[in-house]
């Protein structure tokens, strides 16, 4: 293994997955860090290795401790570098954990300067003078200052990440990133001791950061980041092969999301729809064999959903509290997904990272397969050992007809 990525949640690692597979690296994305048993299994046979934790929102010492546990692995396993893949949106708190876990994994790596960049362009992530743009809107207006668990208040994230961190942030312009990687090397050296945010607008600029990153063993950034990193290895693009799987299906939703409350909207038209109501979810009220019997009964692939609008949500949080409404969705989640799996569910649909997290954990899979892109920064995935494939969708990205375009894939494949 060369290359090393840690990422804070399932749909941003499946996100990178994508990234480095479709620039030629053999990938495999692990669910938190592989067991001896799973190391000696063909999973770290490849050129780069994710490791999907769920360690955005956890408390800032867990997500380093969970991070440390993941480098040290990667790098027991040969890779030269590290990449830390945060929410290209920069979803965090005041109190972590992207600043806590880069100074953690820098002071391990002994890396003096770590380069910060959320940028991916093609999802319309973009960062100029420091600020971050959501398409042609900042941060802090594009709806993620709804997020139910890190409502995003300040596009600045210069700012953002010195309330995270105990090291100097610094900033390297537009100007010298469209200069290409050697002006960007020179800045980098200026900027000795920092976390340095870099902007980025368009993929050139990602690629020649990705360039100036070469021989440095630790980057913090969105899936963007990495578009340049595979180059440093002497790999080049190619497609790998992979199986769809056309058994029953399922598409679940947590996330809370503008673009997925859309992608609901939109399949509720066409599909057998059921909601699942957090008050209901606290009052034990839900029945998962019901669900599960219903789910099984459709002739259509159908969505189950929490999915709701950011009043609602408030409402929610304000009657039970974010945490407990949170985990009160999340576990509900994890345990249909492992009733689902167990009643013969053989390709699942998920919207949300924390979502994700959780319906991964309930089936228990370890390692996955990348398979062929729906949408950008989401690949169908397929779980090794097991006939299941999976979507794993960030809240905010995919088209209107995702949830269809999905279940497309993963039954079809390449
Ligand atoms: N109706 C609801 N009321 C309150 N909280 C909810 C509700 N539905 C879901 N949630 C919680 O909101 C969170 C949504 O986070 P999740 O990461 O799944 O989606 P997202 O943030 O849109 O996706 P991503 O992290 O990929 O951008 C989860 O913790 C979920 O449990
Ligand atoms: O970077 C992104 O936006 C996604 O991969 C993600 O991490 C959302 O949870």
């Amino acid at each position: 293994m060369k290359l090393g990525v840690i990422a804070d949640d399932f749909t941003g690692a499946s996100d990178i997955a994508l990234m480095l597979s479709e620039a030629g690296m053999q990938t495999a994305q692990f669910v938190g860090v592989p067991s001896s048993t799973e190391a000696s299994g063909s999973g770290t046979n490849c050129d780069a290795g994710v490791i999907s934790l769920k360690s955005r929102t956890e408390p800032a010492v867990d997500a380093i401790r969970q991070s440390l546990a993941a480098s040290d692995w990667l790098l027991s396993q040969g890779c030269e570098q590290i990449v830390f893949k945060v929410c290209s949106t920069f979803d965090s708190t005041d109190e972590g954990n992207i600043g806590p876990v880069t100074q953690a994994l820098a002071e391990r790596l002994g890396e003096q300067t770590v380069l910060v960049c959320p940028a991916f362009p093609e999802n319309g992530r973009t960062v100029y003078q420091g600020h971050l743009f959501v398409g042609e809107t900042l941060l802090n207006e594009s709806g993620m200052q709804n997020h139910p668990l890190t409502p995003m208040r300040d596009p600045d994230i210069r700012r953002v990440l010195s309330r995270q961190t105990t090291w100097p942030v610094s900033h390297i312009a537009h100007r010298t990133v469209r200069q290409g990687a050697e002006s960007i090397g020179d800045a980098i050296n200026a900027k000795t001791g920092s976390m340095a945010i870099l902007d980025a607008i368009t993929d050139e600029d990602l690629i020649a950061i990705g360039k100036a990153a070469a021989g440095r063993r630790l980057v913090t950034g969105g899936s963007g980041i990495a578009i340049g990193l595979p180059a440093n290895f002497g790999i080049t693009p190619h497609q790998h092969s992979w199986t769809g799987i056309g058994g029953k299906a399922v598409v679940l939703s947590g996330s809370c999301s503008t673009a997925t409350r859309g992608q609901v909207s939109h399949y509720r038209q066409k599909a057998p729809s059921r909601e699942i109501m957090v008050e209901d979810v606290i009052g034990g009220w839900v029945s998962i064999d019901e669900l599960v019997e219903w789910t099984i009964s459709q002739d259509e692939p159908p969505l189950l959903f929490s999915s709701a609008d950011p009043e609602t949500v408030s409402q929610v949080q304000q009657r039970f509290g974010r945490d407990k409404s949170a985990s009160a969705i999340e576990n509900l989640f994890y345990d249909l997904a492992a009733a689902l799996v167990g009643a013969g569910v053989e390709r699942i649909v998920v919207a949300g990272g924390e979502t994700s997290g959780a319906v991964v954990s309930g089936i228990k899979a370890s390692t996955f397969e990348i398979g062929p892109r729906i949408a950008p920064g989401v690949p169908a995935l397929s779980v090794a050992g097991q006939p299941l494939a999976l979507a794993l969708k960030s809240g905010n990205f995919g088209g209107p007809n995702f949830f269809e375009d999905a279940l497309h894939v993963l039954r079809a494949g390449s």
